[in-house]
């Protein structure tokens, strides 16, 4: 089975906007949980545009399901994961002002400070997750980072799907293959949506989490938040 986790990202940015509390974002947090939502992800990036630090101290006491906490690990990043304490840590390369992520990780180039942080989180019982794109050696290396997962940066394969889907997700799936060979756990997420995840969870059914935000909350607009979560859980069902 394939675990939904709703990145709230969005939600923030909404709220932010007016600099009240509507939508209140722990409130959505535990009603996503409550349709069905297996896991709650948030993202924080330094200049806190969306999702606060404050609100993932406030996040941590009321997620029931699992809470996964992704970011570029500067300091006060892993600062907050080790004082929060999530189910998951996501380790993403992206820079202080990027609009959102971007790509994945070149581990070569930054093995020793994901193998340390890797570490550094699992002593604290923290599942750690490095997000990478589909290079076969680059997801060996990951592995030997000592990492229990990856994620998969499935941008490439959103925007490939709609010009050829047999082409579009061929290389996630040899990625994923090698992972689960290797022995680390596959998450996936960026651009999944209701258009392109059931194909995709259909070639991956190991895959043991999608976390996906953009999409889902543009889609809870017109369907609602409720019957949204029900229809991407759908596509993961197939
Ligand atoms: C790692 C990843 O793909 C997502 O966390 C994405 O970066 C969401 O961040 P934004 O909500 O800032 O786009
Ligand atoms: N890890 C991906 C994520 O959390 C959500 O990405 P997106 O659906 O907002 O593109």
């Amino acid at each position: 089975m394939t675990n939904l986790s709703v990145n709230i990202n969005k939600v923030a940015t909404i709220r932010n906007a007016r600099g009240g509390n509507m939508p209140d974002i722990l409130k959505v947090a535990q009603d996503c949980e409550n349709f069905g939502a297996q896991g709650i992800t948030v993202h924080p990036r330094p200049d806190e545009r969306h999702i606060k630090y404050s609100d993932v101290y406030a996040l941590k006491p009321l997620i029931r399901t699992e809470f996964n906490i992704e970011g570029y690990p500067c300091n006060d990043f892993i600062d907050l994961v080790l004082k929060v304490k999530p189910t998951q840590v996501t380790l993403v390369p992206d820079a202080p002002d990027a609009i959102t992520s971007n790509a994945g990780w070149n581990v070569s180039a930054n093995f020793d400070l994901l193998s340390e942080l890797v570490d550094t989180f699992t002593a604290q019982g923290i599942r750690t997750s490095i997000f990478v794109g589909t290079d076969l050696a680059n997801i060996e290396l990951a592995a030997k980072t000592g990492t229990d997962r990856i994620e998969l940066y499935t941008e490439p394969y959103a925007t490939n799907y709609p010009v050829n889907k047999e082409e579009a997700v061929a290389p996630f799936i040899a990625a994923a293959q090698l992972a689960k060979n290797l022995g680390i756990g596959v998450n996936a997420g960026h651009d999944l949506s209701l258009e392109n995840l059931a194909w995709f969870s259909q070639n991956i059914p190991w895959l043991e989490e999608v976390s996906i935000g953009h999409a889902l909350i543009c889609d809870a607009l017109y369907h609602g938040l409720q019957e949204t979560i029900s229809l991407y859980k759908a596509c993961l069902q197939q």
